[in-house]
């Protein structure tokens, strides 16, 4: 397994925001986080990487123990993007994907000409390469959020982590990026996202972990769980599933 919770619990100004969730992540697969707004998936994938301990339970990331593991270590196997990746002061595109080599380098050790290979090739599968040269404030929403993932693959991790990665991009592009996880997992990647639009999980997720109120409700395959009672009871619409040849699509009708 390439992630794998047992428990795993995050209590937050003593609030259960996680509670005794079990899930496990195949490598190679995408898994998608899906549940009503404040029902824990940021807290949930923030804790994976210790930018929030956990309270209870076992966590392990590509082998690593997340509780006892040193966070620039666990940065060596698992990289991730958040909700707003790009930092406000000028960098250039370059540079913060550069930033994804740190967990590789020495304390003040500069970057070598292994990391730069690294870094182009980072550029290249996001393509953003024609962008590197610029100021990474001047890029667009969809440009912005390919850096953010050049950057992590730059840490060559295991294990992707993205929170929302299609917030705030137009179809194509969250076509574009969802696409772009794919191919990535098909390459020996293991990807976990969270994302709100059910559709384009049941389009481009292996697997999904339905949380709600901080509890998982469900996981599996799509198409096994996101049938037209838990849509209704979980996330307050009407839908259904239909199967598309090899492929499932989910219709959504409106609120219950
Ligand atoms: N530091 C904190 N102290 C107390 N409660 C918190 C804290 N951080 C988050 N919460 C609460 O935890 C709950 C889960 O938040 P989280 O951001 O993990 O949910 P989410 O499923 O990612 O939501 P969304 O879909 O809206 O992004 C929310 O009710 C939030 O208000």
């Amino acid at each position: 397994m390439a992630v794998r919770t047992e428990g795993w619990s995050v209590r937050l100004d003593g609030h259960d925001i996680v509670s005794e969730v079990d899930i496990d992540v195949r490598k190679g697969e995408v898994f998608g986080i899906v549940g009503p707004n404040g029902s824990g998936k940021t807290t949930l994938l923030r804790s994976l990487y210790r930018a929030l301990n956990a309270s209870a339970g076992a966590a392990e990331v590509a082998g690593l123990a997340v509780p006892t593991t040193p966070r620039r270590r666990l940065a060596t196997v698992l990289a991730a993007t958040v909700q707003e990746p790009v930092p406000s002061a000028a960098f250039t595109v370059r540079d913060v994907v550069g930033q994804g080599r740190t967990p590789h380098l020495g304390l003040l050790q500069p970057i070598r000409d292994a990391d730069r290979t690294i870094v182009a090739d980072a550029l290249r599968a996001t393509a953003v390469e024609q962008h590197a040269d610029r100021d990474v404030r001047t890029l667009s929403g969809g440009e912005r959020q390919r850096v953010a993932i050049a950057r992590a693959l730059a840490q060559r991790p295991e294990v992707l982590v993205l929170d929302e990665p299609t917030n705030h991009l137009d179809l194509r592009h969250q076509f574009a990026v969802l696409e772009l996880l794919r191919e990535l997992a098909a390459g020996g990647l293991t990807v976990v996202v969270t994302m709100h639009d059910l559709r384009m999980a049941v389009s481009y997720c292996d697997r999904l972990a339905v949380l709600d109120e901080g509890r998982l409700v469900a996981t599996g395959a799509p198409s096994d769980v996101l049938g037209p009672d838990l849509l209704a009871d979980v996330f307050g619409v009407r839908g259904n599933l239909r199967r598309n040849g090899q492929r499932w699509t989910l219709d959504l009708e409106g609120t219950v």
